[in-house]
């Protein structure tokens, strides 16, 4: 445990943010360092209490309660996505987890410790009613090749429609809640070590985000987009496999708390209604790999152009952070935008993903390798919704990760001096990819990712962002507090890399910038206009 002087308490907090309008209460909340050579200083890691976050349902009502003197409230592995909050967030006891601690402690990731409770009110809108249709687990079709992977399975599905007893008296939406978070790696706050540049510092303050309560996302889209291509409405109920239910991790290893473990009842259902989503409005043709129109030189041209242009050169944002502009050829970008279009229109696929009270996330999701269910912040073979066991990832996916953390390893080379590239950021070959796709009016707040394995994440195995499409704002920074994150622009073809120190870094998307994806990119894939996110992560 830290000695209590290394911890002060600060003024209270006052979180609240966007459309979804979640407040969290006034809460006093202490700095503290687990690390005695940063002290209370500057680098230590505000984390205050109240923050927002995706929690899972149990924990929300956990979070009422009185939080005691821990640093770590919660074991620090849940990967905690939120839909709009933009302000900041707590610990959640994790029960005196004092390995867990000591693992923190000897990466240098500072913990803090929260003395009040975590409750909030968050008020959200449907954005949209939803289409159904029946789906069964019939995509398995679609999944060439792969392997079932035995794990344990089973997360509690909500049952649509009804009422939730752990929410009672608690009005949540669908981000921003109480949380758990990890605070970040100590030398957050160290500028990037190739920074030429000026880092933009952005200003998205409530009354800005006020403005994403706009039109509803279908703004601007043809309406067969949602749940109504006729292939998909003739697919079988009982087409493919569900999910089996095995008491075992991908990677052989026992179960991890993060890993659900419990058969979902809603999944004997045999008719699971699901609002399918499809990033692309026409069926398109198998890629070949070969068009005149957006071959590889077209893209080396754009890209050399490109380099010439500030920001627009591969760079280090901070240690374990590379930024590797358009990456990607376009020829990838429009076989990944194809084969997520395949692989996310059936079961298992893609789903606008939300809570049973109703409150929804600005963007649509797809998992492969592993579900991540928003609700429990845990991952299964199983799909919040449908039941069905995402589809693998593609091996051409893995491969452009490798090349991009090798890409990621030279450049940081140039700057170490001697020191092991492997340290700062270290390889990392997945078995989850997080699948988002945002219409214009998507968005995603400040959030760490960290429901993968503690190992994982004390590792800091990094996380592997593919950005396709319009262009987004992406916010980075030591805690969640959007006046003080760092602004990037990723692009159509950028990858992103956070591992290492950054592993935690609290990040989030406010907005996506219209008419930015490459034309031929839309034009060749029929890909609605927005934006395909593409996670990759080791469980
Ligand atoms: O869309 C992005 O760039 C970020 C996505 C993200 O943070 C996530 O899926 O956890
Ligand atoms: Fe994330």
């Amino acid at each position: 445990m830290l000695p209590p002087s290394s911890c002060r308490t600060i003024r209270p907090y006052l979180c609240r943010f966007s459309s979804n309008a979640c407040y969290s209460r006034e809460i006093p909340v202490r700095y503290c360092s687990s690390n005695s050579k940063m002290g209370p200083g500057k680098n230590a890691v505000p984390n205050p209490s109240g923050s927002c976050s995706r929690p899972s349902i149990s924990e929300r009502s956990h979070e009422s309660q009185k939080n005691n003197q821990m640093y770590i409230k919660k074991q620090p592995t849940a990967h905690d996505r939120q839909t709009t909050a933009f302000g900041e967030k707590g610990f959640s006891k994790n029960g005196g987890d004092e390995q867990a601690m000591q693992s923190l402690a000897s990466r240098g990731i500072q913990s803090v410790q929260s003395e009040s409770s975590n409750v909030q009110n968050c008020d959200y809108e449907a954005e949209y009613p939803p289409l159904s249709v029946n789906m069964g687990c019939s995509s398995k079709g679609m999944n060439l090749g792969r392997r079932k992977s035995e794990i344990d399975l089973g997360s509690k599905r909500r049952k649509e429609g009804t009422g939730s007893p752990e929410l009672a008296g608690l009005k949540i939406g669908n981000i921003g809640s109480p949380c758990e978070e990890i605070s970040l790696p100590m030398q957050f706050g160290k500028k990037a070590m190739n920074s030429g540049r000026r880092k933009t510092r952005i200003d998205l303050g409530s009354e800005q985000k006020k403005g994403d309560i706009r039109s509803p996302e279908l703004e601007g889209l043809n309406i067969s987009n949602i749940a109504s291509p006729c292939d998909e409405l003739s697919l079988p109920t009982k087409f493919g496999k569900r999910a089996t239910h095995r008491e075992k991790s991908p990677s052989g290893r026992s179960q991890s708390r993060n890993l659900a473990s419990t058969k979902s009842s809603n999944c004997s259902d045999e008719s699971v209604k699901v609002d399918r989503f499809y990033i692309c409005n026409h069926r398109i043709r198998e890629f070949d790999g070969h068009n005149d129109s957006i071959n590889e030189s077209n893209w080396q041209n754009r890209m050399e152009m490109d380099a010439t242009l500030e920001g627009n050169e591969h760079r280090v944002l901070r240690s374990g952070m590379v930024l590797l502009k358009h990456y990607i050829a376009l020829p990838d970008q429009i076989k990944i935008v194809e084969t997520c279009h395949n692989l996310g229109k059936g079961p298992g696929g893609f789903y606008r993903p939300g809570y049973k009270d109703g409150a929804k996330l600005h963007l649509h999701m797809m998992c492969l390798g592993l579900n991540w269910d928003p609700q429990t912040r845990k991952y299964s073979k199983e799909h919040p919704v449908d039941c069905c066991e995402p589809p693998d990832i593609p091996n051409h996916f893995s491969l452009l990760v490798q090349g991009a953390l090798q890409e990621a390893h030279a450049l940081i080379k140039k700057d170490l001096r001697g020191s092991n590239v492997e340290d700062t950021l270290p390889t990392m070959s997945p078995d989850i990819c997080i699948v988002n796709f945002y219409m214009n009016s998507g968005r995603l707040g400040l959030h760490q990712d960290r429901d993968e394995s503690r190992e994982s994440i004390y590792k800091g195995l990094p996380v592997v962002s593919f950005s396709i499409g319009h262009s987004a704002e992406f916010l980075y920074g030591i805690d969640r507090n959007v006046d003080k994150a760092e602004k990037v622009l990723l692009e159509s073809g950028d990858v992103l890399i956070f591992g290492g120190e950054s592993r935690l870094v609290f990040h989030g998307v406010p907005s996506i910038v219209p008419d930015t994806a490459p034309k031929a990119l839309l034009a060749e894939t029929g890909m609605h206009p927005g934006r395909l996110n593409l996670t990759f992560r080791k469980f």
